[in-house]
């Protein structure tokens, strides 16, 4: 049964599926980012399309962005519905609604802060010392690597040493059982597609999937129970998210510093007025589970891994093809190297080319290819006079945004000076969302921006990245996701001669 005209009745431009579940056919077939970018330039900023027979209506025009995540935010708090069946993963920040949601949301927040964060840099000097030897020898053996090998192992690391309170080095230890159960659970049971569906559930909710094996999910929660004894037998502290998430229960009025405060590591990523959407405010806590705990680290675990480790590749992959750029951050980091004697958690914050470079890898590729909200009340959109029912899924396409031409000319080009801030100040906030946006927006924001600065920081102190002949000028992307995920990224390091 079609549900056609659904959005023509309401005066909005529609894409009609040619045969049933054509739609949902097509995103199977073309990489989302292509059909994002097509429909963006065809049917504009605000369209209606249809999953089967249900209809979605796509958002694109920064101001309607900005309405609906931040300030009717009361209206859409919540993503579509997507429940996993399992009493802990239900607990998993990203897939609840509604009061749960807000409860788990103000117990997560707090451990993000920039205090926390400060104090977590050390735990990351560490995973980056131990990808730096990786990488000196294949430097020492001129190897083509695959970016995203390494720099999977160096985030696998840093969410095992952060969230799991557990030191591995995954690139030469491949048969610990941390690794092993982690590389389990994202080679098999968990394919990338499905990661996504915790942050955007649009292919979970299409298949109908139900994942993560029951074995994968005891190994996690049986390796936390263990820390957790230990730590309390033993009266033993980590500055780690685990330890933050078991004191979570203990400073109920502790600091809700993440809602309120803005840093520099925030930059170009988050919008002054996140957190600040006027209906929304944390809501008296429940009591905090060990459940809740387990869930979560895992949670951290899913999302942090891969998506941090796609950005860096893109970066490195970026400096490679743009050596001017490479030579202009290593300038900077060289600058601040000799005035500091090293790089730390302070100085990233200031670094602003290195910021730009971020920027700029995340825009170009936008890791996170769309966003949802749903509408828990009928409402009608602004002043366009769309009258929205309950339930209806909202999308927000983030890739084609950050390929407008009029928001970033040539937007296929590299090119980090967009995000310098007098440049930066001519665009609309919200024609820039690569971790969301509104008090709903990426959660480990923060966390991902300080990991992957400070990798990059370091790591081009000693290398440069280099094209080689394995390298594509476009790279090749797997289909039928909701991140941007690379087949491969080949490239060469170089040992600097210079430093
Ligand atoms: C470059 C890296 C990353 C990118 C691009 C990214 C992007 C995103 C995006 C777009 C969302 C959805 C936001 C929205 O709907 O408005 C999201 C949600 C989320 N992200 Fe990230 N993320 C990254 C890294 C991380 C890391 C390292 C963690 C944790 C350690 C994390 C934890 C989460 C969680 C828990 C949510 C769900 C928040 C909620 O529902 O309240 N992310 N992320």
């Amino acid at each position: 049964m079609r549900n056609y005209g659904y959005w023509k009745k309401r005066g909005v431009k529609e894409v009609q599926d040619k045969f049933p579940f054509q739609n949902i056919f097509q995103s199977l077939k073309t990489p989302l980012h292509l059909l994002l970018e097509e429909r963006y330039r065809s049917f504009g900023k605000l369209y209606g399309v249809y999953e089967g027979t249900k209809p979605i209506l796509v958002v694109a025009e920064p101001e309607l962005i900005k309405l609906i995540t931040v300030k009717d935010f009361h209206v859409f708090s919540d993503r579509r519905v997507l429940k996993l069946g399992d009493s802990t993963l239900d607990k998993m920040l990203s897939v609840q609604s509604g009061e749960e949601w807000k409860q788990t949301r103000s117990i997560i927040s707090p451990t993000f802060s920039s205090g926390k964060m400060k104090k977590m840099a050390f735990l990351i000097k560490d995973t980056i010392e131990s990808l730096i030897q990786n990488l000196e020898e294949a430097a020492d053996k001129k190897e083509v690597i695959d970016c995203k090998k390494f720099f999977g192992a160096f985030t696998m690391d840093t969410i095992a040493t952060c969230a799991f309170g557990t030191r591995v080095d995954s690139h030469k230890d491949p048969n610990n059982p941390f690794v092993k159960n982690a590389r389990a659970l994202f080679n098999t049971n968990l394919k990338l597609k499905q990661i996504f569906t915790l942050i955007c559930p649009t292919l979970a909710g299409i298949l109908g999937i139900r994942f993560i094996s029951s074995n994968i999910v005891n190994f996690f929660q049986s390796i936390t129970n263990q820390l957790v004894e230990h730590r309390q037998k033993n009266k033993e502290r980590r500055n780690d998210f685990l330890q933050l998430l078991l004191d979570a229960h203990h400073s109920v009025q502790e600091d809700d510093e993440q809602s309120q405060e803005t840093n520099s590591m925030d930059s170009a990523h988050g919008h002054e007025d996140e957190g600040k959407a006027p209906a929304w405010k944390p809501t008296m806590r429940n009591a905090w589970t060990h459940e809740d705990v387990v869930a979560n680290s895992f949670l951290f675990f899913l999302v942090g891994y891969d998506t941090t480790a796609s950005a860096l590749s893109y970066a490195a992959y970026s400096l490679a093809l743009n050596p001017d750029c490479q030579e202009k951050l290593i300038q900077e980091i060289d600058g601040v190297w000799k005035e500091h004697g090293g790089i730390n958690y302070e100085q990233i914050g200031k670094m602003v080319y290195l910021d730009c470079v971020v920027s700029e890898t995340l825009r170009l590729f936008s890791i996170a290819l769309l966003m949802e909200r749903v509408a828990n009340e009928d409402y009608e959109l602004g002043d366009t006079g769309i009258k929205i029912s309950k339930g209806t899924l909202i999308q927000i396409p983030v890739y084609a945004i950050h390929h407008d031409p009029d928001y970033y000319p040539q937007p296929d080009v590299f090119d980090p000076e967009r995000f310098l801030p007098e440049k930066k100040k001519d665009r609309h906030p919200y024609s820039y969302i690569p971790f969301g946006a509104g008090p709903r927006n990426c959660v480990g924001m923060r966390f991902a921006l300080m990991e992957a600065k400070l990798c990059l920081a370091q790591i081009l102190r000693t290398f440069r990245f280099r094209a080689c002949a394995e390298t594509r000028e476009k790279l090749d992307f797997y289909i039928g996701q909701g991140l941007l995920q690379a087949k491969k990224v080949p490239l060469q390091v170089e040992k600097r001669a210079d430093v």
